[in-house]
């Protein structure tokens, strides 16, 4: 059975960060769940045919990790027959051995309800938004803008909203540094595989 590790959260709060740096330290498998959305929104046209015909190339975009991508993967991510279009591939995914460790906003709560392990990374608006701009080169009051919009509208849609699952446990890393981030994060991993 693979060890499934499920991370949801808000934008910019450090999720693939400490997903990839868990699939790293762990050898297991890791799905930027986003890119999916942000590939199908660049992508254009009807956004569930879009969906439905994502390819390895469509994924590797140079365009996908804008403020302006993040914002149509947003819109396109409310409209339940995109959503559904990409299920089975997120799932097929996370059945790979040893490990797999998916990033999103649904994986604890609907991608993968099992999850050996869920996070639920988050950290404050502010400290998001400067952490974006200075990823991105952009003014921090823009960055804090985009990421409560795009919250906002990821939190509210009605089909698997963001919210942390039920036995979700919160990480939040406001006052972490990414080491002190990813050494929690694998203190949790290896409590749950002794
Ligand atoms: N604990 C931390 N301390 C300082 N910077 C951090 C920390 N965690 C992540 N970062 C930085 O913040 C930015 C956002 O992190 P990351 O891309 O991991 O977030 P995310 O939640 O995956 O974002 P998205 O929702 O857009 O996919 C990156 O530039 C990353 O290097
Ligand atoms: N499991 C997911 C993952 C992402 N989304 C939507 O895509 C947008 C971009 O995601 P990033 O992680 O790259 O920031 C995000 O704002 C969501 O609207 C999703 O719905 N479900």
């Amino acid at each position: 059975m693979p060890f499934i590790i499920a991370i949801d959260g808000p934008a910019a709060s450090g999720k693939g960060t400490i997903a990839r740096a868990l699939a790293a330290h762990f050898g297991f498998h890791h799905l930027d769940t986003g890119l999916l959305y942000r590939a199908t929104g660049a992508k254009g046209g009807d956004p569930v045919l879009a969906a439905q015909t994502l390819t390895a190339g469509d994924l590797a975009r140079p365009d996908l990790r804008s403020a302006g991508a993040g914002q149509a993967a947003s819109r396109v991510a409310t409209i339940p027959e995109v959503r559904a279009a990409l299920v089975e591939f997120q799932r097929r995914f996370a059945l790979q051995e040893p490990g797999a460790v998916l990033d999103g906003r649904d994986i604890g709560t609907v991608i993968c309800p099992d999850a050996a392990v869920k996070l639920y990374v988050t950290a404050s608006d502010q400290i998001r938004a400067v952490r974006r701009a200075a990823e991105l080169g952009a003014h921090v009051g823009d960055m804090l803008g985009e990421l409560q919009e795009r919250d906002r509208r990821d939190s509210e849609r009605a089909t698997a909203p963001l919210k942390p699952a039920a036995d979700a446990v919160v990480l939040d890393t406001t006052e972490l540094t990414i080491p002190d981030a990813i050494a929690r994060a694998i203190a949790q991993v290896d409590r749950a595989r002794a």
